[in-house]
C-alpha cells in the first residue's frame, strides 16, 4: 500500500507528473480522490470510481495512464463517443511533455500497428473492441485500460461491446490495470464485483449542488424551503434569465431540436431587455462570425449566429461537430450565457453552468412513443450545475407542469435512485455478434470456449438461475446455428471455427445479421444501380432514417427493379427516402436545398457520411470476397462519392487536395482544371481568380498538386 497523501507532492508519482499536476492547479486531492489512492489506483489495483460529476475521476485516470507510460507501458482510454474522444485528447495535452497521446476512433478494418508509437491511445468502445479482435502485437504491452462513462454497460448496443472488451482482456490474461469511471451507476457494488475492482463510491462534489423543482415562479427544494425566481415568462426562459441576471450562466435541456431553437430565441429576446453589460457584444459578434463561417448550412448558421451575437445558443445533434465545439467553447469562455440543448446530448456536453434547467422530463421516441427520461439521464444533466472555482454553488431545476407534478418530480428525480445497470449481451443479436467476434478474433475455438467467454460477462454474472451454465450453452448453440447457416462459422461437434468470410465480418466490425443481409441482397441484385446500392448499404439499422417527405416514384421503381426480394413496407419507404437524400448529396445538390427538402441538418448528414464510409466499404469488401467483382467496384466508387458528396469525376481532386471540398472541386473541374496535372501546370493568378479561391489557397493547392504529380512521375 502506498503512502496516503492529500498533498499531491506526497503521492507515489514521478516528480515530473507531480509538476504537471501543480501547473494545472492541482495541489491537494479531493476526498474521493484520496479514497481512490487508498484503493490503490496508483498501485495497479482495478478500481471502479463512482463519484459525482467534477469530483476529479478523469484526472486520476489520466494520471494513472501517464504513470503507466512513464513506466514503459501503454494505456488505452475508452470513451463512448467520437466527440468525447477529441475532448479527451485535448485534456491529455497537459501531459504532452511526458507521454505521446494518440487517438483512434474509426477504420475498424485496420489493426493499427502504428498505435504502438503512442504511450496513451484514446479510443471509442467499438474501436477498442475492434482492436482486440485484431490482436495487434502491442496489446501485450498495455498496462492500463480506462473505461469512461462505464454506465453505458446498461446501453442495449454499447453495453455488450464493453462486456465483450472485458471478456477479451480476461481471456488474453493481460496484466493490465482496469479503471472504470461513472457518476451514475445504481448497482455499483455489483458491477465492481463483476469487474474484480475495488469500488470507490462518493457523492462529494467540489461545488455544492442544490436540486429543486420549479413551478409558478418558485423553486421548491426537498428540505421544504422554496425561493422566488426574479424573472417572469415561460419557466425555462425565466429560469435562464434569472441565472444570467445574477451574473451566472444557464444550461437548458429540452427534448427536441426544434425546442432548442424555439427556447433559445425566446431567451435571446428576453435577454435583450436586460442591461447590455451582461453580454460582451464585441466578443459575441466575433464568435457569431466564426459560427457562420464554420456552418455548412447558411440557413442554420445564420439562425445560430444571430443568437450567439446576443449571448445565447442552441446545441443539438443537427449541428456539425465543429459548430457545436464553437458553442461549447463560447460558453466556457462566458461569451455565451445560455445554451439550450437536447437531453440526449447531455452525455456529450461537458459544460458546467451555474444553473441547469431540465425543461422537459419526457421525450418522444419513434418506437416507444412518449417516455420519461431515466433518473440516470436527469443526474447526468443535473451534475453539470456549478463550475468549480467560479460558482458559489450549482443549481439544478426541473420544471413541473402542474402543482401536482412538483411532488412527483421531487420523488422521481430529485430524490430518485439511479437505475441499475442491466446487461443486454445475452439477447440473441448481441450474443450472435459477439460470439462471431470472439471466434473470429481467436478468443474461442469451441463451444466450451464460448461458454467460458460469455461466463465472463456481466450478463452471466447477473443471471440468477441455478442452471445458468446450461442455459448459456443453449443460447450459444442457437447463435452458432445461425452463424453457421450464414456461412460465417463452421462447427464440428464441440469445435468451432470462422470461415474466411466470417473472419472478415468480425474484422469489419459488422453485425453478422447485417453482413448476411448485404450478401443476400447483393447476390440477388438484378442490375447494379446507384439507388439499389445505396438502398442495400442503408438497410443497416445503424443508419438513422429520413422519415419525412414524399418518396419519389422513380426511386422506389429503381430499387424494386434491382432487388427482387425487397418488400414495399414502411421500412422500405424510409430506407428509400434516405437513399434519395444521399443521392442528392452525391449529385452535388446544394447543401441547404438538401436540408430543406429532406428535413435533415448538417450534423445528420455528417453521421450518414461517417457511417457510410464504414458500411459502404464493408459491403464492397464482402462483395469482393464472394466474387461479385462488379458490385465491389461500384460500391467502392459509391462510398468515395458519399464520403465527399461528389460525382465520380471529382473524386481524384477532393481526395488529393487539402482545402478543396465538393464545391471548390466542382469549380476547378468546370473551369478546366480536371486533373492534378492541370492544376500543377496552372498559375497562381489563374486559380486565385476562381470563385471561392484566394491567392493563399491557390498557392497551396498548386504546390500540393505539383508534389503529388512529381511523386507519381
Ligand atoms: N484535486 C484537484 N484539485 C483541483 N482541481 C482538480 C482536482 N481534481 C480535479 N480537478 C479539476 O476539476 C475539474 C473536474 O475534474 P474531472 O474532469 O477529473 O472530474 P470528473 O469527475 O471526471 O468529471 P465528469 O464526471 O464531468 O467527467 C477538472 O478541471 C480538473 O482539472
Amino acid at each position: 500500500m502506498s503512502i496516503i497523501a492529500v498533498d499531491v507532492s506526497e503521492l507515489p508519482l514521478d516528480g515530473r507528473l507531480i509538476s504537471v499536476l501543480k501547473e494545472r492547479g492541482v495541489r491537494e486531492l479531493f476526498p474521493p480522490q484520496v479514497e481512490a489512492v487508498k484503493a490503490g489506483i496508483f498501485d495497479g489495483a482495478n478500481v471502479l470510481l463512482c463519484t459525482a460529476t467534477a469530483s476529479g475521476k478523469s484526472l486520476l485516470a489520466e494520471v494513472a495512464s501517464v504513470k503507466a507510460a512513464l513506466e514503459g507501458r501503454m494505456a488505452l482510454y475508452a470513451v463512448p463517443l467520437k466527440a468525447l474522444a477529441q475532448e479527451k485528447l485535448l485534456h491529455f495535452s497537459h501531459y504532452r511533455s511526458l507521454a505521446k497521446v494518440g487517438i483512434s476512433t474509426g477504420d475498424f478494418e485496420s489493426d493499427d500497428r502504428r498505435l504502438y508509437e503512442y504511450d496513451v491511445v484514446v479510443v471509442t468502445y467499438e474501436k477498442l473492441d475492434s482492436l482486440l479482435r485484431h490482436r495487434p502485437s502491442w496489446l501485450s504491452s498495455v498496462g492500463v485500460v480506462v473505461v469512461d462513462e462505464i454506465h453505458y454497460l446498461g446501453d442495449p448496443k454499447r453495453g455488450p461491446v464493453l462486456e465483450s472488451i472485458i471478456a477479451k482482456i480476461r481471456h488474453l490474461g493481460l496484466r493490465a490495470q482496469f479503471i472504470g469511471l461513472s457518476a451514475t451507476v445504481g448497482n455499483a457494488a455489483e458491477v465492481a464485483e463483476w469487474l474484480g475492482a475495488r469500488l470507490v463510491k462518493s457523492s462529494w462534489r467540489p461545488v455544492t449542488l442544490r436540486e429543486g423543482v420549479y413551478y409558478g415562479g418558485r423553486i421548491y427544494f426537498p428540505d421544504g424551503t422554496s425561493k422566488a425566481v426574479g424573472a417572469s415568462g415561460d419557466a425555462e426562459v425565466a429560469l435562464a434569465l434569472d441565472a444570467v441576471a445574477g451574473g451566472g450562466q444557464a444550461l437548458v435541456f429540452t427534448n427536441s431540436r426544434s425546442s432548442t431553437v424555439r427556447i433559445a430565441k425566446a431567451v435571446a429576446k428576453a435577454v435583450a431587455a436586460y442591461p447590455a453589460q451582461l453580454i460582451n457584444p464585441g466578443e459575441a459578434r466575433a464568435l457569431a462570425e466564426e459560427v457562420l463561417r464554420a456552418s455548412s448550412s447558411k440557413i442554420i448558421g445564420r439562425e445560430l449566429a444571430e443568437l450567439v451575437a446576443r449571448g445565447v445558443a442552441f446545441h443539438n445533434a443537427g449541428l456539425e461537430l465543429e459548430v457545436r465545439r464553437l458553442v461549447e467553447e463560447g460558453f466556457r469562455r462566458g461569451v455565451v450565457k445560455v445554451v439550450v440543448s437536447t437531453t440526449t446530448l447531455a452525455a456529450g456536453v461537458n459544460l458546467p453552468a451555474r444553473r441547469v434547467v431540465v425543461a422537459e422530463y419526457e421525450r418522444y421516441d419513434p418506437v416507444v412513443g412518449r417516455e420519461e427520461i431515466p433518473v440516470l439521464e436527469y443526474r447526468q444533466m443535473a451534475g453539470r450545475a456549478g463550475r468549480p472555482g467560479l460558482d458559489p454553488y450549482g443549481e439544478a431545476v426541473i420544471v413541473a407542469r402542474s402543482r401536482g407534478d412538483v411532488e412527483y418530480l421531487m420523488e422521481r428525480y430529485v430524490m430518485g435512485q439511479v437505475e441499475n445497470v442491466r446487461s443486454h449481451i445475452l439477447s440473441a443479436p448481441n450474443l450472435r455478434s459477439h460470439a462471431l467476434g470472439a471466434v473470429g478474433g481467436g478468443y474461442a475455438k469451441s463451444v466450451d470456449d464460448l461458454v467460458d467467454f460469455f461466463s465472463n460477462t456481466l450478463g452471466f454474472h447477473q443471471a440468477k438461475t441455478p442452471l445458468k451454465s446450461s442455459l448459456l450453452r443453449s443460447k450459444v448453440a442457437e447463435a452458432l446455428d445461425e452463424l453457421v447457416e450464414w456461412g460465417f462459422l463452421e462447427r464440428d461437434g464441440n469445435v468451432v471455427y470462422a470461415t474466411e468470410l466470417g473472419r472478415q465480418v468480425a474484422r469489419l466490425y459488422l453485425d453478422p445479421e447485417v453482413a448476411a443481409r448485404y450478401l443476400s441482397m447483393l447476390r440477388s441484385m438484378r442490375r447494379g444501380s446507384i439507388y439499389a446500392y445505396l438502398y442495400v448499404v442503408l438497410t443497416a439499422p445503424d443508419f438513422p432514417r429520413v422519415r419525412r417527405g414524399k418518396l419519389a416514384a422513380e426511386v422506389a421503381r429503381e430499387v424494386l427493379a434491382a432487388l427482387p426480394d425487397v418488400e414495399e413496407d414502411e421500412e422500405f419507404e424510409d430506407v428509400a427516402r434516405t437513399a434519395a437524400m444521399l443521392r442528392a448529396w452525391i449529385e452535388e445538390e446544394d447543401e441547404d436545398k438538401i436540408y430543406e427538402r429532406f428535413e435533415v441538418a448538417p450534423g445528420d448528414l455528417r453521421v450518414y457520411v461517417d457511417l457510410f464510409e464504414w458500411l459502404g466499404n464493408a459491403a464492397a469488401k464482402l462483395a469482393g470476397m464472394v466474387g461479385l467483382e462488379e458490385h465491389r467496384r461500384s460500391l467502392e466508387v459509391l462510398t468515395a462519392r458519399v464520403v465527399h458528396g461528389v460525382r465520380e469525376e471529382l473524386i481524384p481532386l477532393v481526395t488529393a487536395l487539402r482545402g478543396v471540398g465538393r464545391v471548390r472541386a466542382r469549380v476547378l473541374y468546370n473551369f478546366g482544371f480536371r486533373t492534378l496535372r492541370d492544376i500543377a501546370r496552372a498559375s497562381v493568378r489563374e486559380i486565385a481568380s476562381l470563385p471561392g479561391f484566394g491567392e493563399k489557397l491557390a498557392e497551396s493547392i498548386i504546390e500540393q498538386a505539383r508534389q503529388l504529380v512529381e511523386g507519381n512521375a
